[in-house]
């Protein structure tokens, strides 16, 4: 149980939230001296620095832009005498990766793990009708610990650096908008919704989660602004006739007001927008509403240029409009939880969201993708790291589904990406995780991993705790490239058979399969890394993917190309996008947008 709402901020008559954005002081702390020389009271000699955002690619030097440490932010508030009746927080979307929050010097949370919200009551601390200064002192070191999975080594001139198991930047800071939150003392910490379909009808499950004991009311709105339907009590159901069900690529939303009472006078009200609909895996398929659905689409990477992970509303806008050019109707939010407003938008624009925890890098190599199907066996799960890895795993579970449980576009919850899987360790951790998963989804659901190619039908033993299956596969890249094309296509065609013959009569998902090429190159014939191939690949792919009724989506690997850490295999970043970094189409994303549209 979290002892904070993770609700998203909302202002109307009875609770405000002030948005924080904007340019914040900053300083390294590359001696770790902060704490001890008082930081938490006031930044000496702070640089400027844009919130939300990365640090790294603002700077001119390695120094910067690779830093490993601590690092602090500090920003200055005014909070009016009017709240000083409120409660009062401040929240952010993330800080990665972990985090101390100081209001006007005193400490008020601490956070582990970089892309769930941060939310710190301050009510104690603040000083109403004054300037109220806010800082945070945060790390991004990793470890075998946190997730995701990584080290840290020292150069030989003193600096930390970061040596991810995973392949993607090691990103950092306020990379998400920060709230000031007011809200009455008694208030709705959090709310439940889940649907049943009866005919033209629809039931919504409500519950309300208050901190008081005060009435409260349920209402619901259509589009028009209309009331369709209203309850009292904090538990309870309510019947929409003749409902207009949210799905995928048509959505509809409700707008659900929650209010706690003391008789005729209002304690505190929360809105949040609603979609009706189902989520349910039938047999081979995945089923929105009753109706088999085919996964088309992406796994993503909040990456861009200068900004690294910060989010933004532009390239938000931009990813869906991309999106939907080509046909897609779904994402991976790989590797981690997305930023809030990417759910808010896919519930409007009735896209599927496969939800993914951090999950990444539990295979003990900074090069997991040349690693991955090798057969490497790294004993992950057997070292003393595990305990507290648990832990924070099922912190970031829960956090993960409390905050995300309520949108319509998420459709499962993926608990890991490539973990070794093979291990009787492996086993008996996942099955803990998924366990713990399973209770706390109101809405039950769908529970998956993604598996790279060790993961083999006759070793593995963690598909067995999923709903679905997600495969990670590249024959024709990392197994049996260019000129093996055609071997790739019958090793790939031999384990698909295998898990044919396993009958498990679930759906299979492949959520990554793909290609790095350079947006320049062009080739005839073809090579690796040249356009050409990319098709080749991918036509390849496809054609092993239809002849298989279990396989019943394809998001490819990756949505658009993304900055990694450094390498012989990495030319400034993944060059595995259908678009280029700055969202313009390589050759591939003609060739999937007449796929996908010819597919229903
Ligand atoms: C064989 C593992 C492939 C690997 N999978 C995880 C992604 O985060 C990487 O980007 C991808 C790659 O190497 O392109």
């Amino acid at each position: 149980m979290l002892n904070f709402s993770e609700l998203y901020p909302c202002s109307n008559q009875a609770r405000m939230a002030q948005l924080l954005d904007g340019m914040w002081k900053f300083r390294f702390d590359p001696e770790e001296k902060g704490l001890q020389e008082g930081w938490q009271h006031k930044l000496p000699d702070p640089i400027s620095m844009p919130v939300p955002a990365s640090f790294s690619d603002f700077f001119t030097t390695k120094e910067e832009r690779d830093f490993c440490g601590d690092f602090w932010y500090e920003t200055e508030v005014f909070i009016p005498r009017e709240w000083e009746k409120q409660e009062l927080e401040i929240r952010f979307g993330s800080i990665t990766h972990r985090a101390g929050v100081y209001c006007n010097g005193s400490l008020t949370t601490t956070h582990e793990g970089g892309f769930l919200p941060v939310v710190a009551r301050v009510t104690d601390h603040v000083k109403f009708g004054e300037i109220n200064t806010f800082i945070v002192k945060a790390n991004n070191e990793l470890n075998e610990e946190s997730l995701p999975c990584g080290a840290t080594m020292v150069l030989s001139d003193g600096r930390k650096l970061a040596r991810p198991y995973f392949d993607f930047f090691n990103y950092s800071g306020i990379q998400r908008s920060v709230w000031l939150v007011s809200k009455p003392g008694e208030s709705i910490e959090d709310f439940i919704v889940d649907y049943e379909l009866n005919g033209e009808d629809a039931i919504v499950h409500y519950q309300i989660i208050t901190n008081g004991n005060h009435d409260v009311s349920f209402e619901l709105y259509d589009e028009d602004k209309q009331q369709v339907a209203k309850s009292t009590g904090t538990k309870g159901s309510v019947t929409v006739s003749k409902a207009h069900l949210w799905n995928v690529g048509k959505a509809y939303l409700y707008q659900a007001v929650m209010r706690i009472w003391d008789g005729e006078t209002l304690i505190d009200e929360y809105s949040s927008k609603i979609g009706i609909r189902t989520v349910k895996i039938a047999g081979k398929e995945i089923q929105i509403n009753g109706k088999a659905v085919y996964l088309k689409g992406f796994g993503k990477h909040e990456d861009f240029e200068v900004i690294g992970r910060g989010f933004s509303w532009g390239v938000l806008k931009r990813d869906f409009e991309c999106m939907k050019w080509i046909g897609a109707n779904c994402f991976r939010t790989s590797h981690y939880p997305y930023a809030e407003e990417w759910y808010q938008f896919a519930d409007e624009e009735g896209f599927l969201i496969i939800d993914e925890v951090p999950a990444v890098g539990m295979m003990r190599s900074t090069r997991n993708f040349a690693d991955a199907g090798t057969g490497k066996f790294t004993r992950f799960f057997e070292t003393p790291t595990v305990p507290n890895l648990l832990k924070n795993h099922l912190q970031a579970v829960e956090e993960m589904i409390v905050r995300d449980k309520n949108h319509p576009s998420v459709i499962a919850w993926s608990l890991f990406n490539e973990p070794e899987t093979t291990s009787e360790e492996s086993k008996e951790y996942f099955t803990k995780i998924f366990a713990a998963a399973r209770t706390l989804d109101p809405q039950n659901r769908p529970m998956t991993g993604a598996f790279e190619k060790n993961s083999q039908p006759e070793l593995c033993k963690c598909y067995q705790l999923c709903d679905f299956i997600c495969l990670n596969r590249y024959y024709g890249w990392y197994i049996k490239g260019g000129p093996e094309l055609v071997d790739a296509r019958e090793a790939f065609l031999i384990e698909m058979n295998k898990w044919k013959d396993k009958n498990l009569n679930i759906p299979f998902v492949f959520t990554e399969f793909g290609t790095d090429t350079m947006a320049a190159e062009h080739k005839l014939p073809s090579i690796m890394w040249s356009q050409e191939y990319q098709n080749e690949y991918l036509d390849m792919n496809f054609e092993i993917f239809d002849q298989f009724e279990f396989v019943q989506g394809e998001l490819v690997w990756n949505f658009a190309d993304f900055q990694t850490t450094e390498g012989i295999m990495r030319v400034n970043g993944n060059k595995k996008g259908i678009f280029n970094r700055v969202r313009q189409p390589k050759s591939a994303a003609f060739v999937l947008k007449k796929r996908w549209e010819s597919l229903d």
